[in-house]
């Protein structure tokens, strides 16, 4: 397994060791002892799925507020995505900023969001699976949304033929400055 951080400290992308052979490969996607041993010490309580017909769904940006914040451990099984996560822990002096990464099926990559940011993604392609782990359960009271183009985050979302496709909640989301953030 590699670690590698995306430029915000805590964010990572790891990178499972695949066994290939004549058959196919595999890979441990998780492993609480191996990622206990890479400084990671995480308890995760709910396993999430979604699916995205074509490419352009855009969901986020997303994340629940303290004391129901979460972790995200994600991976795409078909397809690819692009991932985003945005510091919102307010007096961080990396408040606001972005990183991005691009998750696939192909390469078996995964990020780690942690709790503090928000979190993202828009898919590249059509039929694509996200997988993640989360370290508390779903909580709607403390569920928020920031607006995915908020000018003064200024995240560089990839062009897609077609344009864009949010739920009408993610298309309501109130920009950074009107959010409630993490203190
Ligand atoms: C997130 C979530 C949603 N739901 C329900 C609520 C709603 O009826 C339906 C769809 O919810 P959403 O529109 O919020 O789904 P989605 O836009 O895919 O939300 C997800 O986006 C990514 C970027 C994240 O980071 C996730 O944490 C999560 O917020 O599923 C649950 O039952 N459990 C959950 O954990």
């Amino acid at each position: 397994m590699e670690i590698r951080s995306l430029g915000i400290d805590g964010v990572l992308e790891i990178i499972p060791k695949r066994h290939g052979d004549a058959r196919g490969f595999f890979m441990e996607t998780y492993n609480a002892e191996r990622f206990s041993q890479a400084g990671i010490d995480l308890v995760f309580v709910q396993d999430n799925h979604s699916y995205s017909a074509t490419a352009g769904v855009l969901r986020g940006l997303h994340y629940q507020l303290e004391p129901r914040a979460q972790d995200k451990l994600l991976r795409v099984i078909r397809g690819s995505i692009l991932d985003v996560a945005v510091d919102i822990r307010r007096g961080s002096k990396t408040f606001g900023k972005w990183v991005a990464c691009e998750i696939s099926a192909e390469k078996g990559n995964q990020i780690l969001v942690p709790k503090g940011f928000a979190h993202g993604f828009v898919t590249l392609v059509p039929d694509t699976e996200v997988l993640y782990k989360v370290t508390d359960t779903y909580s709607p009271e403390h569920d928020r949304s920031v607006r995915f183009d908020d000018p003064v985050i200024g995240i560089e979302w990839p062009s897609v033929a077609g344009g864009f496709q949010l739920s009408d909640k993610d298309l309501k989301a109130p920009i950074l400055a009107d959010a409630e953030v993490f203190a």
